[in-house]
């Protein structure tokens, strides 16, 4: 698995440099590329003719007019005659990748009717164009990345002026002019960690037949379509040119195709302009003029004509960074065929398939390079996204168009909040391998493709340019849902072996349903049962959560601790069992007089409550003592006949600190013999209190003779007095082992001890006072069971009082929409 981080960690930062070496690739290739393409000459076309357009290399086109009368033109790419479609594609593709870089990138195909601009965007069956490719690319490309993309497709047509939306059916009159054909194909990018939205879109853009006017003789409509499409043509060199002379004004609304395209064309945008001629004599003009426009698009991008020492020096990095990348390319192919192997070996290992987390790889997102994910983040991002579309909420709480574009990021409070409601109901992400678009006027063309009939306005709706540009684009991102989600589980496939594609409604559905089919109840008292056996010792004893664990000072301290504590827990557990069946009040109360009528012979021991097992002390009563600091070992001595009664007891502390209030502390403790490493029978004591502030720790040897106190305390002095006044001490963190006279273990018949700590910290002085008494062992138990039924009692309590909360919050709901106000303010209070 650490191999696995790492490979992915390497695979995140090939990425970065991958994009990094691209974009610097693309920047000196500039960001308006130009390509020229000539048609094949084809079966119908006069082949006997001289032919005018030859292409002498891969970057010049000549062009012959007359006898001895030629043009050079120079583009960054010519394609001859016979060129493929593999070799255009080739060349446009860091283009189109630079896309899910977070680039806008747009595509133009611009010539004269026939010239195959069509059969390079959209190509044949058998010779795919640019678009289908381009998809498949760029579906790859996010399939093979760990963040979950949307995909959005829309065809629009510029025709006379006004967008029509292709996808939309409508009987469509013929036209002499193929008007603009504009692609689009969007791409958002979540990131739900940072809530983020990346969206960036390519436009691929057949431009038309740009042959004049006046050739072709047009009247009419016809006349006003061919100048409708040259208008738009003229504006998008006007563009180009503001742009490249990085004018204060752009004039985007000269035209519509300006309009629309404004997002893309621009600093952050890569522009290729594939312009298209026929190699045919009688096409002269023609092919004249448009090689003069694409040379124009050219000389905005080259500006003055480069030196051919500077073109050399270009040429060398782009081919250094053209190598760089094949090597980051192969380099990342590795590293994922690595990690294939992991994933196969880990899951031979484990015997269960690696999570999907795991065999993701980075993405290529602009994301990353603020933090690489980590796997587990990833597959939560994963099902956050979902959360993250706007999907019910209410319009007021949808992030407005000028906060998207702000922040570049969904708003915090609705939107989060409804992510974090729905990420319990987390759903398996979608996978879908292709574009599924309803085309006929059926229910579910209308659920998928309503808004871009609104944004994308045909004839038939007479908008006025400022609500058909912007607005209606920004709309149409929205709601125009074309949804690729390229996550490793694919969608199940139908046994016709076709994939089954989900609609975004299907999504949701199936998101309600997973989420009703999985209610998480959970019984109260098991939820109270497993809280107290999942905090252990410490939840159960309330608040009172300092332990007092007296370990062999050879012990490792850490681990006998926890053991301790689990033993410990185990105990009252049990004593809370027993006391359980045994316990009434009145017994406690005898017993309690038992205790006081001489059991003890303490002063404190005589205490008419439970909690009073053991008393406080004036710490000044023990200033007196006599200390005892000695370095031997415990357990040398042999223990008294009769020990037993320190075995598994329990009781309770009073804890005074001196100068405060002495409120007793609720806390409780056990006694327990133990067996030292050297098998030597010693006491051991527990405290669990309230105070947190130092942990003690002591052991007392069974045999009475010796007491080792580990106190864990920075500073300060603890005093352990045991019974008549004779008193260890221990300052310092270093062990010390005290001795203590043999008659205090003479006494081991006697049912009671007192056991005194005192703590004189760096700030004040705390007195510790333990009683055990043996005859009021169950009763001793009983304050550890009341502490949990208290726990129990207080929790149970709590939840009482929240629901009573929230009967009243209903009923004020109910009051409020009884006064008729909006489910959206009800959605708001609630917020
Ligand atoms: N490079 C090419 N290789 C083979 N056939 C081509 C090539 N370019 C164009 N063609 C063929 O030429 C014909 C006209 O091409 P296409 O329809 O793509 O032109 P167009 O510029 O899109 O025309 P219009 O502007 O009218 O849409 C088509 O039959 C197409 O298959």
């Amino acid at each position: 698995e650490d191999e696995l981080a790492a490979l992915n960690a390497n695979i995140c930062q090939l990425n970065i440099q991958r994009r990094q070496v691209l974009n610097d690739f693309l920047d000196l290739k500039g960001n308006i590329r130009v390509f020229c393409r000539v048609r094949p000459i084809t079966m119908g076309d006069n082949c006997y003719l001289l032919r005018p357009v030859v292409s002498l290399d891969s970057s010049r086109l000549a062009l012959y007019f007359a006898k001895n009368k030629s043009k050079i033109y120079s583009f960054d790419k010519v394609f001859h005659p016979s060129s493929s479609q593999d070799e255009v594609f080739e060349e446009v593709e860091p283009v189109i990748k630079s896309a899910l870089d977070g680039y806008n990138a747009c595509i133009f195909a611009y010539g004269q009717t026939g010239t195959g601009k069509t059969f390079t965007m959209e190509g044949t069956a058998d010779h795919p164009g640019v678009i289908p490719r381009a998809m498949e690319a760029l579906f790859k490309q996010a399939a093979d990345s760990n963040h979950p993309f949307l995909f959005s497709f829309s065809m629009l047509e510029i025709y006379m002026g006004y967008l029509k939306d292709l996808l939309v059916p409508r009987t469509t009159k013929a036209t002499e002019h193929m008007p603009p054909c504009m692609t689009r194909l969007l791409m958002t990018c979540f990131d739900a960690n940072t809530r983020r939205r990346i969206t960036n879109k390519i436009w691929m853009v057949d431009l038309g037949g740009s042959e004049r006017v006046l050739k072709t003789k047009a009247m009419g409509r016809r006349f006003e379509e061919g100048k409708a499409i040259n208008l738009s043509l003229s504006a998008l060199g006007d563009v180009i040119n503001a742009l490249h002379k990085k004018n204060s004004h752009i004039p985007y609304r000269n035209s519509k195709l300006t309009q629309v395209l404004k997002d893309s064309l621009g600093e952050d945008s890569k522009t290729l302009m594939l312009v298209h001629v026929s190699p045919k004599e009688e096409d002269l003009c023609e092919t004249m003029c448009s090689l003069n426009f694409a040379t124009r698009a050219r000389s905005i991008h080259l500006g003055n004509e480069e030196s051919n020492e500077a073109k050399v020096q270009r040429e060398v990095e782009m081919n250094s960074l053209q190598y760089r990348m094949k090597w980051i390319e192969d380099k990342r192919q590795d590293i994922r065929r690595e990690i294939q192997m992991l994933n196969e070996k880990l899951e031979d290992l484990t015997g269960t398939p690696p999570s999907s987390s795991k065999q993701l790889e980075v993405s290529h997102l602009p994301f990353e390079l603020e933090k690489p994910q980590s796997n587990i983040e990833t597959v939560k991002k994963i099902g956050n996204v979902m959360a993250a579309l706007p999907l019910k909420l209410p319009r007021f709480m949808r992030p407005t168009l000028s906060s998207r574009r702000k922040f570049g990021v969904d708003r915090q409070t609705s939107a989060e909040n409804d992510a974090k409601a729905v990420k319990t109901r987390r759903p398996k992400p979608h996978h879908a391998e292709s574009v599924s678009l309803p085309m006929n006027g059926t229910a579910e063309y209308n659920s998928e493709s309503i808004i871009s009939r609104n944004s994308c306005l045909g004839l038939e709706h007479k908008c006025t340019p400022d609500n058909e540009t912007e607005g209606s684009q920004e709309k149409s991102e929205c709601d125009i849902k074309t949804v690729v989600f390229p996550i490793q589980d694919k969608l199940p496939r139908a046994p016709n072996g076709k994939t089954v594609y989900h609609s975004c409604g299907q999504t949701h559905r199936n998101r309600k349903t997973n989420y009703i089919n999985s209610p998480k109840l959970i019984n109260i008292d098991d939820w109270l049962q497993s809280n107290k056996y999942a905090h252990g010792t410490i939840s159960s004893t309330h608040q009172n959560k300092r332990v007092l664990v007296i370990p062999h000072p050879e012990k490792n301290r850490r681990g006998s601790l926890r053991s301790e504590l689990e033993e410990l827990h185990d105990d009252k557990v049990n004593a809370y069992k027993l006391s359980k069946n045994k316990t009434n009040h009145d017994k406690i109360k005898k017993l309690a007089k038992v205790g006081a009528a001489g059991t003890s012979r303490s002063e404190g021991v005589a205490m008419p409550t439970l909690i009073k097992k053991f008393s406080n002390e004036d710490s000044r009563s023990n200033s007196s003592s006599t200390t005892y600091t000695n370095n031997d070992s415990c357990g040398t001595s042999t223990p008294p006949a009769n020990c037993g009664i320190y075995s598994n007891d329990y009781f309770s502390v009073e804890e005074n600190v001196r100068g405060t209030s002495t409120s007793p502390a609720n806390c409780g403790g056990v006694i327990k013999e133990k067996k030292d490493e050297s098998g030597v029978n010693c006491l051991q004591v527990q405290l669990i209190e309230s105070e947190t502030k130092f942990s003690e720790l002591l052991m007392l040897n069974t045999s009475w003779t010796s007491i080792h106190s580990a106190l864990d305390v920075s500073g300060g002095t603890i005093t352990a007095v045991i019974d008549s006044g004779v008193s260890i001490s221990r300052s310092e963190q270093r062990p010390t082992y005290h001795e203590v006279p043999n008659e205090i273990g003479n006494k081991g018949e006697d049912k009671t001890m007192h056991i005194s700590l005192h703590h004189s910290g760096p700030g004040k002085l705390q007195q510790r006072n333990l009683h055990l008494d043996k005859a009021n062992e169950v009763d001793i138990a009983m304050p550890i069971q009341s502490q949990g039924q208290s726990m129990i009692a207080g929790i149970c309590n709590l939840l009482r009082q929240k629901i009573q909360t929230l009967c009243n919050c209903a009923l004020l709901g109910l009051g409020f929409k009884s006064l008729g106000l909006e489910h959206d303010f009800f959605y708001a209070l609630m917020l």
